[in-house]
C-alpha cells in the first residue's frame, strides 16, 4: 500500500440523498454546445471526420482565428424550455451541458475571462435561463467543465521549467475562480462533470485537485463531482495509487460500457455518443448511427450492472437540434413512458445473466424487471435463482404481448414460454420472486 495523502475526498459509496437521487436518475442528457457548432467538422470548406468539439486541432487552426468565431455566435433559435420539454420527453431526469469545451469559449459572462457569451452578438448568459428551464422540468442539472482550455494563455501540457510551473500556478486559480463562479451564479448546480484532464500538468496537480474537490464542496455540501477530476499525489487518475475511486462515481466509461459485474464496487456512469464519435455538432454524421433501440439496450445494461447512462446531443449553432437526436426524443421517450420503472431507482438485481436480455431491480423489491432484448428462437426465457428463491408471479410491464406460461426445468431453473410474440422493441416481464415454493 502507498501513503496517499491527496486521494478520495468523499467515501466510495456515500450514501446522502443528493447521491442517491443521482442512482434514482439512471438516465441523463449530455448536450455539447460550443463555438465548434458553428464550423461543424468543416474548415476552409475542407471535411474533418474527426470530432467536430476537436476541429480546432484537427485543421490546426490558430487561437486568434478559432476565437473569431465569437464575434459570430448568435444562437437566435436557443431555446432552452424547448430543450427542457424535449429532455423530459425523452425520459431523462438529469442533464449535463458544456459550459466550457477544450476551445476555452465559456457559455456564461465569466468575471475571469474575456472569452464568453457576452462577447458576442448574443451577449446574453445561456446558463441562467438553461438551469431554470431544467429545473423547472424536473431536471436535475449537472456542468460539464473542461480543465484543459486552449485559449488560456497559462494553460500548460506540461511542467517542464519554472515558468511553465509559475504559469499554471495562475492557471489553477483562474480555474479555481471559475468553478467557484460557477457554484455561486447557479446554486441549483447538483454536481460537476470535469474534462481534460489527461494532460500531465493535471496529473501533477493532484493536491491541488483534492484540495478543489474539498472547497468545491464547502461551497455546495452535496455536490456530485466525477472521478475525472481528480489525480493524487502520484498522478494517478480516477482511482488513487491504492485503487480507491476519487470523486463520486468513476466517469471513465466513455463510449465504451462495461461488460461484466466489476464495475458494481463504485458508483459508475457510461457517457455515449449518437454516431461513432461526435459530441459537438458535425453537419455530417459519417459511418454507423446508432438507432433507438441500441441505444435504450445500452440504458439498460447499464442499469442492470448499477450505472448511470449519459446520452449525448450536439445542438446546432442556431440551438435547434437535429432531426436525428429529435428522432429518440420520441422513440426512446415511447419506450421510457411503458418501461422507464425497470429503469429508474433500479440497480443490479443480483441474478445470473441469460442471454435473452437484462435483469434490474428496485433494491431490496421483490419484484424483478426481465428486460427482453434478444427473443430466443424457442421462445423460452431461462432463468437461474439462487437456491432459496422462486418465482410466486409473473406478468409483462405494461401493455402484455402473448400469454406467457411458467415452467420449471430444473432447481430453482425456470422458462418463462413467451408464445406467440411479435414485437420491434424490448420489453419488460415482471416477475414477483418467493423464498416459500
Ligand atoms: C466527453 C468527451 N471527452 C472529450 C474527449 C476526448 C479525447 C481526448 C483525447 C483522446 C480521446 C478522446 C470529447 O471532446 C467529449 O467532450
Amino acid at each position: 500500500k502507498k501513503e496517499v495523502q491527496y486521494g478520495p475526498v468523499s467515501p466510495e459509496k456515500r450514501t446522502d440523498p443528493a447521491m442517491e437521487k443521482w442512482r434514482d436518475n439512471r438516465f441523463g442528457q449530455f448536450i455539447h454546445w460550443g463555438l465548434y457548432a458553428i464550423p461543424a467538422g468543416y474548415w476552409k470548406g475542407k471535411y474533418y471526420k474527426g470530432a467536430a468539439e476537436w476541429l480546432k486541432s484537427w485543421a490546426k487552426v490558430p487561437m486568434n482565428e478559432w476565437a473569431k468565431l465569437a464575434e459570430e455566435f448568435n444562437p437566435e433559435q436557443y431555446d432552452p424550455e424547448e430543450w427542457a420539454s424535449m429532455a423530459k420527453q425523452m425520459g431523462a431526469r438529469y442533464v449535463v451541458l458544456t459550459t466550457k469545451h477544450h476551445e476555452g469559449f465559456c457559455l456564461w459572462p465569466s468575471q475571469y475571462t474575456d472569452f464568453d457569451i457576452s462577447n458576442t452578438p448574443y451577449q446574453k448568459d445561456l446558463l441562467k435561463p438553461f438551469v431554470e428551464a431544467y429545473n423547472k422540468a424536473g431536471i436535475d442539472v449537472y456542468f460539464y467543465y473542461s480543465v484543459l482550455d486552449w485559449y488560456h494563455p497559462d494553460w500548460r501540457y506540461a511542467l517542464k521549467s519554472e515558468e511553465d510551473k509559475q504559469a499554471f500556478e495562475r492557471f489553477k486559480t483562474f480555474t479555481k475562480n471559475q468553478l467557484s463562479e460557477l457554484i455561486e451564479r447557479y446554486p441549483s448546480v447538483k454536481g460537476f462533470w470535469f474534462d481534460g484532464t489527461w494532460d500531465a500538468s493535471w496529473k501533477a496537480s493532484g493536491q491541488f485537485s483534492y484540495e478543489l474537490e474539498k472547497h468545491m464542496k464547502q461551497l455546495k455540501p452535496g455536490l456530485i463531482i466525477n472521478s475525472r477530476m481528480r489525480a493524487d499525489e502520484w498522478g494517478s487518475r480516477h482511482f488513487d495509487s491504492n485503487g480507491q475511486m476519487m470523486g463520486d462515481y468513476a466517469s471513465g466509461w466513455e463510449r465504451k460500457l462495461p461488460t461484466d459485474t466489476s464495475v458494481l464496487h463504485n458508483d459508475w456512469e457510461a457517457c455515449m455518443t449518437v454516431p461513432e464519435n461526435q459530441w459537438g455538432y458535425h453537419k455530417n454524421w459519417e459511418g454507423h448511427v446508432k438507432t433507438p433501440t441500441e441505444l435504450i439496450e445500452m440504458m439498460v445494461r447499464c442499469t442492470a450492472l448499477s450505472g448511470n447512462f449519459l446520452l449525448n446531443f450536439g445542438p446546432k449553432e442556431d440551438g435547434s437540434i437535429r432531426e436525428e437526436e429529435q428522432l429518440l426524443v420520441k422513440e426512446i421517450g415511447n419506450w421510457m413512458e411503458q418501461y422507464g420503472n425497470a429503469i429508474y431507482n433500479c440497480a443490479y438485481a443480483g441474478l445470473e445473466k441469460q442471454d435473452w436480455g437484462y435483469f434490474t431491480r428496485e433494491p431490496g423489491s421483490k419484484t424483478v424487471n426481465m428486460v427482453v432484448c434478444n427473443i430466443p428462437v424457442n421462445k423460452a426465457l431461462r432463468i437461474q435463482l439462487p437456491k432459496n428463491l422462486f418465482i410466486q408471479h409473473y406478468e409483462y410491464m405494461g401493455k402484455p404481448l402473448s400469454k406467457l406460461t411458467l415452467e420449471e426445468i430444473g432447481k430453482n431453473e425456470y422458462f418463462i414460454h413467451l408464445g406467440k410474440v411479435k414485437t420491434k422493441q424490448p420489453f419488460v416481464i415482471n416477475i414477483q420472486l418467493t423464498s416459500e415454493k
